[in-house]
């Protein structure tokens, strides 16, 4: 099984909490990342990634060309809907991609849990137990 794992920067703790959720069922698997989110899930969780582009030098778009070669089987993209991103035709490109070839993907942190879920039949802490309570992303105000 290949998971591809992405997160902008507002997203990057999130994901690392994810990773580290789910680091055993994660690490029977091919786990494919964006530049800066793979470094920063293999120095903290200890996980091994197999490290692309950052995104906005093309790392989304590698990762697209991956998909379009029937190499992953889940994409959770953490992404950021509140800060404009300079590359965001990459990052349609990836997840039209994905739709084009019928790849499950999940672009927040309760979905992400569902796919794993469904993928690798784990468990873990739901998502909100993972959200970080000063995240910007929560509001809860
Ligand atoms: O920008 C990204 C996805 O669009 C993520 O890239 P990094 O993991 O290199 O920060």
């Amino acid at each position: 099984m290949r998971i591809a794992l992405i997160a902008h920067d507002e997203l990057k703790d999130e994901m690392v909490a994810f990773a580290e959720a789910h680091a055993d069922a994660l690490g029977e698997c091919e786990l494919v990342t964006t530049g800066t989110t793979g470094k920063r899930i293999s120095e903290e969780t200890g996980l091994a990634v197999n490290r692309q582009a950052s995104g906005p030098l093309g790392g989304d778009l590698q990762i697209g060309a991956m998909v379009a070669n029937g190499g992953i089987d889940g994409l959770v993209f953490l992404r950021d809907p509140l800060t404009a991103q300079p590359h965001e035709p990459d990052i349609s490109a990836l997840l039209r991609v994905c739709d084009v070839k019928d790849v499950p993907v999940a672009t927040n942190l309760a979905s992400a849990e569902l796919l794993v879920r469904g993928l690798l039949g784990t468990e873990g802490p739901i998502a909100d137990e993972l959200l970080d309570e000063r995240s910007p992303l929560r509001d809860d105000d």
